[in-house]
């Protein structure tokens, strides 16, 4: 299903002569529980006109044809490669929100963006600017407490575990860990079931909560002599991601090449 309004100029733009052209949307994932979020939010913004969407078995082309400058996919790790592709072939700047996004897939999108310098796509796993404050926080404090575990907790529709916020955290804690020269946290377990001691990220154990009422929430847990800091996030209603995704939008066509997280977008 798409929906597309009277044919953009060689712009890409349908607003009347004179004033502020009006920046071309299309979104894939359209009928999920983000795109649908993010349907709500171009159309509520008076510079950004929605010209297509997509969901699964449409015509990918659709935002092709409908002239979109900026596309926003929030589908499925097991397809947003290939949407990623689409996009850029086709000069499409990329606002990505689908996770499951490793160093390598990461490495195949910049290769493919070479040929195409004009091109800007960002990949976050959370748009969500508390989230991202969360693992900026966590980062900070890392290499001052000898254990740091993660634990994610979401709604049980989540196909992915952990979730790449929890990963991105891990990883952002555990390089800021290395870089201050810490041994591994302790841990004296030799018998354990499997997964109990949840997911091994670069050294940080990271646990995925999935559980009915609830949205996207993620605790860290820092442990010294005496003492624990925690650090928690909620998303409570999805409505919390949609100002870094229209932050995004709006900044992804002066961002050339590829752009990971939107940290650099809020100035961190
Ligand atoms: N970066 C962020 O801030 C956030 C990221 N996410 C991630 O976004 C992704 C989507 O999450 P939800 O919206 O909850 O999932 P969802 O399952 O509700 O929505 C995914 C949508 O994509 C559609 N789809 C499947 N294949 C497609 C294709 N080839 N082309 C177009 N559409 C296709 C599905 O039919 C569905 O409507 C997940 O990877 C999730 O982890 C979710 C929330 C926030
Ligand atoms: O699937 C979700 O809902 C979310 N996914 C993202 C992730 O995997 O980090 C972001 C947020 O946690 C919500």
């Amino acid at each position: 299903m798409t929906t597309s309004s009277a044919a953009p100029d060689q712009h890409g733009s349908t607003a009347p002569p004179g004033e502020t052209p009006l920046v071309p949307v299309g979104v894939l994932g359209a009928r999920g529980r983000m795109g649908t979020e993010v349907v709500k939010a171009v159309n509520a913004a008076d510079d950004l006109e929605l010209v297509a969407m997509v969901d699964a078995g449409d015509w990918l082309f659709d935002v092709a044809n409908a002239g979109a400058q900026v596309v926003v996919d929030f589908t499925r790790p097991d397809v947003v490669m290939d949407n990623v592709r689409f996009c850029i072939d086709n000069n499409i700047h990329c606002v990505v929100g689908t996770t499951g996004f490793d160093e390598e897939k990461l490495a195949t999108v910049a290769e493919w963006l070479r040929p195409k310098p004009e091109v800007g796509v960002v990949i976050a796993p959370n748009f969500g600017i508390g989230a991202v404050l969360l693992m900026r926080f966590a980062q900070e404090a890392a290499r001052f407490f000898p254990s740091t575990e993660i634990v994610e907790l979401h709604h049980p529709n989540k196909v992915d575990a952990p979730s790449g916020t929890a990963v991105r955290t891990a990883r952002l804690v555990a390089a800021a860990r290395r870089a201050a020269g810490l041994p591994p946290s302790p841990d004296a377990t030799t018998d354990s079931l499997p997964g109990a001691r949840g997911a091994d990220v670069e050294g940080v154990p990271v646990h995925a909560v999935r559980l009915t009422g609830l949205v996207a929430h993620q605790e860290v847990l820092m442990g010294a002599a005496g003492e624990t800091l925690t650090l928690r996030h909620d998303s409570y209603d999805r409505a919390s991601f949609m100002p870094g995704v229209l932050l995004a939008v709006r900044e992804i066509a002066r961002r050339p090449g590829l752009t990971v997280g939107i940290e650099s977008f809020l100035g961190l």
